[in-house]
């Protein structure tokens, strides 16, 4: 869905992107994650054509984005980070607007904005003015004007940024149903967790560059990045788990460790059995979270420079 070659991007005396590559695969959702000032926001805006890059070309759906922008953003909806509303506009009128400006026909209006109501659960909303609505509501009407035109590609940049524990589970209920309907993701946040739920690959950026883009789903991976925690310190775990041939460490403690599994889920669930067969009190034992996952790239990275 996104192909990018060579991109640098330069700000007044600094290189806020630096020679990346990438391809972001139709119907995936990535997870867009790195420290502040990484360049994910510069990253999006290139993609979404607001921003010119010094050298480099990124493709959407088969079109070059510097060449074709109108075309491209018929593709494409982008939630910015400061994103705003007409604060006199109810939400129909601010779904009106946004489906006018990508240029849906006058007859299709009224469909796609009950379309796009009912998708995020704002019919109820949609004679209420954009002053009147709570930031969750507020967000969720932001993103519809993004959708509005049915895009295949979904930019948002922090779309969870100040929404309450059950709004970002919302929003993530509606994530999942947009990329089961075919759509393409690429969301931007903080926060791992929240990514967590919906994401597909994660795509760390540091310094201007793609540290790491991987897969998340373990089931289409060769191996996993596992956890275990012991209730009590054990000082021979590293031993005891190196003498598996599946199993190879990338960190360990006396009462944790980390480490990359190949192997089916019969044998993972065998690993463990021998585990606590061989004394190990174990406490916790599964898949890293993505935080885990993202703090040990970022380690491992720093290690290898
Ligand atoms: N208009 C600008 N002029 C000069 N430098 C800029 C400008 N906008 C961003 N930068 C710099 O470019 C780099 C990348 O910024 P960007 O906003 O893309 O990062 P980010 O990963 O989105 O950060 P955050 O997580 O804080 O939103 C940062 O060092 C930032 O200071």
């Amino acid at each position: 869905m996104i192909q990018i070659s060579g991109l640098t991007f330069d700000y007044p005396g600094h290189r806020a992107l630096n020679q990346l590559n990438l391809s972001v695969a139709r119907g995936s959702v990535t997870a867009l994650v790195g420290a502040n000032g990484a360049g994910k926001t510069t990253l999006m805006r290139c993609i979404a054509g607001l921003e010119t890059p010094l050298c480099g070309s990124i493709t959407v759906a088969g079109l070059n984005v510097q060449d074709k922008p109108r075309a491209v953003h018929r593709q494409m909806g982008y939630l910015s980070d400061f994103f705003g509303l007409y604060q006199d506009l109810t939400v129909a009128q601010c779904l009106e607007y946004a489906a006018a400006s990508q240029g849906l026909a006058k007859e299709a209006i009224e469909a796609a904005i009950h379309d796009t109501a009912r998708r995020l659960s704002l019919q109820d909303r949609l004679e209420q003015k954009a002053s009147s609505l709570s930031r969750g509501l507020r967000q969720r009407v932001a993103i519809g004007q993004a959708m509005i035109h049915a895009p295949q590609l979904l930019l948002l940049d922090e779309p969870a940024s100040g929404l309450d524990p059950e709004a970002r589970n919302e929003l993530a209920i509606l994530f999942k149903q947009l990329q089961a309907s075919g759509m393409t993701l690429l969301v931007s946040s903080h926060i791992l967790a929240e990514l967590e739920a919906y994401s597909s690959h994660m795509l760390v950026l540091k310094d201007g560059k793609i540290l790491e883009h991987r897969a998340l789903d373990s089931r289409s991976a060769n191996s996993r990045a596992l956890q275990l925690r012991l209730a009590c310190p054990n000082p021979h775990l590293a031993e005891i788990l190196a003498a598996h041939s599946t199993v190879v460490l990338s960190k360990t403690q006396d009462h944790h460790a980390e480490f990359d599994f190949s192997g089916t889920s019969n044998e993972q669930a065998q690993l463990l059995a021998e585990l606590i067969q061989a004394g190990l009190a174990i406490s916790s034992f599964g898949e890293q979270n993505l935080q885990q996952a993202y703090l040990r790239t970022i380690k491992e990275k720093q290690n290898e420079s």
